[in-house]
């Protein structure tokens, strides 16, 4: 039975007064029926790994280079990641896709050289609003997928985070109707691509503008394994409801 995931990107917040969000996360969540990991911006992953040591709380970044090591200024491998204490790193989100020109080719890379170096792959996918009033959704997905995930996926490895670019930080969520018709048009693609045992397996996250308030009629959505929460994150008062409201799905 695969386990659920409640997933937080801190995105560019936090200094080191953010742990202490941290510590109360973890305070609060002994022992987890779900999976919980935290990606901190780089500076605070070793901190943060070694606050969250003997929790049910996982550390992750939020990008990584797809090449191991070598003279990529500002940049960041998986080997280092892993060398934090970070277990998981997430590659494609739509803001490293428009802010740094990522194409689905190079975070198939670096997806690739996140599972190479014994990382979780979090691959993120969604479409623009121009593209879902252009009804262009499914094909957008489908191109995505096609490119930005590796043929070394298994469901031990990688975790697949649907987020539509328009519900992005801007309290707007697709209905549940809309989730559920793509993580049913991902799960099948992946069942195709992968067969039916490690298709079924690959975790699906929603993410965008995830809240308390939002989070069970998200979560009781067929084959929405999880989430993958921006703002909602940052503070325990608002992330600990998102994870219990998880766990009541478990
Ligand atoms: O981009 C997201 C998570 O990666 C979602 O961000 P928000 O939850 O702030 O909308």
């Amino acid at each position: 039975m695969k386990r659920k995931l409640a997933a937080g990107n801190w995105k560019m917040n936090g200094t080191r007064a953010a742990l202490a969000e941290l510590e109360k996360i973890a305070a609060a969540h002994p022992e987890a029926a779900v999976d919980i990991l935290i990606c901190p911006p780089y500076q605070l992953l070793a901190q943060a790994a070694d606050i969250a040591a003997g929790s049910p709380v996982a550390i992750g970044g939020q990008d990584c280079h797809n090449e191991a090591s070598g003279a990529h200024t500002g940049d960041i491998s998986a080997a280092m990641l892993v060398d934090t204490g970070a277990t998981a790193v997430i590659v494609g989100h739509s803001e490293r896709r428009e802010d740094h020109n990522e194409t689905s080719a190079l975070v198939r890379e670096k997806a690739r050289s996140a599972i190479e170096a014994g990382l979780t792959a979090i691959i993120c996918l969604g479409e623009s609003e121009a593209q879902r009033d252009a009804a262009n959704t499914l094909d957008i997905i489908a191109g995505q997928l096609a490119t930005s995930v590796p043929d070394i996926t298994t469901g031990a490895n990688t975790v697949i985070a649907y987020e539509p670019v328009w519900a992005i930080g801007t309290g707007k969520t697709p209905t549940t109707e809309q989730i559920d018709e793509v993580h049913d048009f991902i799960r099948a693609r992946l069942v195709r691509r992968f067969g039916e045992t490690e298709g079924a397996a690959i975790r699906l996250l929603y993410g965008g503008s995830v809240k308390p308030g939002n989070a069970a009629e998200i979560f009781a959505t067929d084959n929405v394994d999880g989430a993958l929460v921006g703002g909602a994150s940052l503070k325990a008062e608002d992330f600990s409801p998102i994870i219990k409201a998880l766990e009541a799905t478990a």
